[in-house]
């Protein structure tokens, strides 16, 4: 049974852990009595304080977490852990203080020993990149399961515990959250988790305190400039994922070059896999028929070993994320002959993807796909895989992000542009931004390109997939890229319930193709 319940998952036998000990584990400096005082909890955010929480005060973007040491204390935090600032700000509370240099480089250790998660840890697989990583780590839970473990899932999507959904918040949970979420799962005996790491993420250590058995890399692109200040500093973001502080073995895609830089800079022993035809790889994946059904393929590996099954999803892009998750699983010690007894008997790996190119569409009129792809090499993966099947003309409905990177939008727009017949440029999350100049710029993006489509500008974007879907035939297809499983639109920083694939069937039966 699913059940979805808050998002903030502590263990729910929780054990107490001394803070004199911690201190003297950790050889830390503290300010006022300790003794006698235990705690049970960890965070950095007072809105998921529990009462016997250690609550971590950070600096952050607007503020230092210290100045809310009195919110803290009369929530029920026993102690406060922040830096030589934040012990300033934090004094007029009278809450014990453990003084560290970087509270949030501390947090993952200082979780994981509350936590205890360094004890009989289930198998950890970590996956990074620009795309792929929730289609990967989804991949890796669903045969994991046909293997027969209980597992665990942290994605952008949703995180699972066994058979229970858990909504996401962030794509990779704080560091605190992270450790409690592993501990509930240690507690419904969860053997094995994937969890999705953003680069984000390793900078601001939220998985620190973790080893992973395996972790995966499936490519790079354009993407979340504004965080970092060019493709180099990116990419050094994920590099740090290939390191023995976080993981034991790495498997790296070569689809995209950036994959060979990994190799190069890794300090963990890694294997690498292409699903390319002109790169060399130890793994290699070879597509073998592609329908809108499926996508089947041959992952040939080292001393002729060799597996062929199918991913219940279209595309390369998708071939080459089962593939990584599968080279994922014999680097993490399954035999891929057993892999490939559960994928036969199976018919092939049995995962439900949400919003990642999601048909939403019946056996009528147009087919339509809703997909998270929000960067530009995103939109010629899935543009070019939807084509394949399309007898028809190709549309595609699409938006940015405001407050977001928008450094990638022309890209955006031109590759929208090259791939399609009809476009149809919309709003995503406008955010704080002016949603018409976002639109401004994907329109100028998509006038560079080669190819000439029919463009349309139609806000908001309920109005938007009812002008692609009176536009469409029957052989033709619609991708709507961008919200992907999102159930809401975020506008001027309130979140409005919103499914753009609600949205799309309904605007599919108003049509009359229920
Ligand atoms: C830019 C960024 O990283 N922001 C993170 C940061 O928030 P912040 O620095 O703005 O926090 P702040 O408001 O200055 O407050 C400072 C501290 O005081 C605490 N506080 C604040 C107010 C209060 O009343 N009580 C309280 O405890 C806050 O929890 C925080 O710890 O610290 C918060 C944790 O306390 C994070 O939740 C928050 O992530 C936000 C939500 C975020 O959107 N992060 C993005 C950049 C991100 O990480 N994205 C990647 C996506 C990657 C992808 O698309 O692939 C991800 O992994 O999700
Ligand atoms: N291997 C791949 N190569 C290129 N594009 C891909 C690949 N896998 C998925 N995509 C595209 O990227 C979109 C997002 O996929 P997915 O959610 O798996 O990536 P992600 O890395 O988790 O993204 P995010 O960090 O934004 O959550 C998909 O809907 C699809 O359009």
């Amino acid at each position: 049974m699913t059940s979805r319940i808050p998002p903030v998952l502590r263990p729910e036998h929780p054990s107490s852990c001394s803070l004199s000990q911690l201190v003297i584990e950790f050889g830390l400096e503290h300010r006022g009595s300790l003794a006698g005082l235990e705690v049970t909890g960890v965070t950095l955010s007072t809105d998921d304080l529990q009462p016997g929480d250690l609550y971590v005060g950070v600096q952050g973007a607007h503020a230092h977490g210290a100045s809310f040491a009195e919110k803290a204390r009369d929530g029920g935090a026993v102690a406060i852990l922040t830096d030589e600032r934040g012990a300033e700000l934090a004094a007029g509370s009278g809450l014990p203080i453990i003084l560290v240099d970087s509270p949030r480089a501390a947090l993952g250790a200082v979780s994981a020993w509350v936590y205890r998660t360094a004890e009989n840890p289930p198998l950890l697989f970590g996956t990074t990149g620009t795309n792929g990583k929730t289609s990967v780590s989804y991949l890796l839970e669903a045969i994991l399961k046909q293997l027969g473990l209980i597992t665990g899932l942290s994605s952008t999507a949703e995180r699972h515990i066994g058979e229970t959904t858990v909504v996401s918040r962030l794509t990779t949970p704080e560091a605190s959250e992270m450790h409690a979420l592993l501990a509930r799962m240690r507690e419904h005996e969860v053997r094995a988790v994937a969890i999705e790491v953003s680069a984000q993420a390793l900078s601001r250590h939220r998985v620190e305190g973790i080893v992973f058995d395996v972790v995966g890399f499936t490519n790079l692109s354009h993407d979340h400039l504004d965080d970092y200040a060019d493709m180099e500093e990116y990419f050094e973001a994920k590099l740090e994922l290939f390191t023995p502080e976080h993981a034991r073995r790495g498997v790296i895609s070569l689809d995209t070059p950036w994959g060979r830089r990994v190799v190069e800079g890794s300090r963990v022993p890694v294997t690498t896999i292409t699903s390319l035809p002109d790169t060399d790889a130890e793994w290699r994946l070879e597509l073998l028929d592609e329908r809108a059904e499926y996508t089947e393929f041959t992952l040939h590996g080292p001393e002729g070993r060799s597996l062929t099954t199918r991913v219940p999803l279209i595309g390369r892009h998708m071939a080459a994320n089962a593939g990584l998750a599968i080279v994922m699983l014999v680097e993490g010690g399954f035999e891929l002959e057993a892999i490939a007894h559960v994928l036969d008997r199976d018919g092939g790996i049995v995962a439900y993807l949400p919003g990642r190119t999601e048909r939403v569409s019946g056996d009528r009129g147009p087919t339509v796909y809703v997909d998270f792809g929000h960067s530009a090499d995103a939109f010629e993966n899935t543009l070019s895989s939807v084509r394949r099947f399309t007898t028809g003309r190709t549309i595609m409905v699409f938006g940015a992000d405001g407050d977001r990177d928008p450094s990638k939008r022309l890209e955006m727009g031109r590759v929208a542009a090259e791939g399609c017949d009809i476009l149809v440029i919309t709003d995503h999350h406008p955010r704080f931004e002016d949603p018409a100049s976002i639109r401004a710029t994907l329109i100028e993006g998509a006038r560079m390109a080669e190819n000439r489509p029919e463009i349309h500008e139609v806000s908001p974007p309920e109005q938007a997939i009812r002008v692609a879907v009176s536009l469409a035939r029957e052989g033709d297809s619609i991708l709507w890229a961008g919200p992907g499983h999102q159930d809401y639109r975020d506008i001027r920083g309130v979140r409005t319930p919103y499914s753009a694939r609600d949205e799309a069937r309904r605007a599919l039966a108003e049509a009359g193709w229920a």
